[in-house]
């Protein structure tokens, strides 16, 4: 029988390569990626951490479990602290300094849907279901950051080359074991209708990775003043 984490994950392989051959991973791979698409992406990557760090505090609070405190307690260190590494590799790229860029950032629209799916899941539903949107984050970066390292032999100068490696990084494997044992722990109680939940809210965090990427790399505004 498989575990509700390994159907979720094999599902959405094929999402995966589209996010790998769209726009934004071809231009970084290039390293002629626009100063717009990544200033864009800064803007919203800032305020969307704060917001994924935000959501593990709700589930600390909603955790019962001592090791699973610590282990929120961690990922909001990681996701506030230690990614912010991640996002300088990009500053230096566009040559500015990195709270200048991101002043002015809003939640443009695929930014605002992806962070209003996990407020969504977190608010209304519990645990189980609320990791299955946020698993993601960690996932697809790493599947992406390991493909390019796959099929490309980046140069050492390769100004971007950080950033693969920041995410291509082994540390995601741990992360990852953790949300796989709480979500397949939690899915042992669960309906049929409630293990499609979680399968469905993985799929569509997903798509929301894939909107995110394409949105900075159109730089995405909402139509209107909002
Ligand atoms: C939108 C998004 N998704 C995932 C990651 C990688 N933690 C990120 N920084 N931003």
């Amino acid at each position: 029988m498989k575990l509700i984490t390994e159907i979720m994950e094999e599902k959405a392989l094929p999402i995966v390569d589209k996010i790998y051959n769209d726009g934004f991973i071809q231009g970084l791979i290039r390293a002629d990626l626009s100063k717009e698409a990544v200033e864009h992406y800064l803007k919203a990557d800032a305020l969307y951490l704060e917001n994924f760090s935000d959501i593990y505090a709700m589930l600390l609070a909603k955790s019962n479990d001592k090791a699973e405190k610590n282990f929120f307690l961690d990922q909001i260190n990681f996701v506030l602290n230690e990614e912010i590494a991640a996002h300088k590799n990009l500053a230096d790229y566009v040559g500015r300094d990195y709270q200048e860029i991101i002043k002015g950032g809003e939640w443009y629209p695929s930014a605002d849907h992806y962070i209003k799916h996990m407020y969504y899941n977190a608010f209304a539903f519990g645990m189980a279901e609320t990791l299955s949107a946020m698993a993601p984050c960690p996932w697809i970066y790493q599947m992406v950051a390991r493909k390019i390292l796959a099929n490309h032999d980046l140069a050492e100068d390769h100004p971007l080359k950080f950033w693969v490696e920041f995410y291509a990084d082994g540390l995601v494997d741990e992360v990852l074991s953790e949300y796989h044992k709480i979500i397949n722990r939690e899915a042992e109680f669960m309906s049929e209708e409630g293990k499609q939940r979680l399968i469905k809210n993985f799929l569509e965090s997903c798509e929301h990775e894939r909107r995110f990427f394409n949105m900075a790399y159109t730089q995405e505004h909402w139509g209107l003043e909002v």
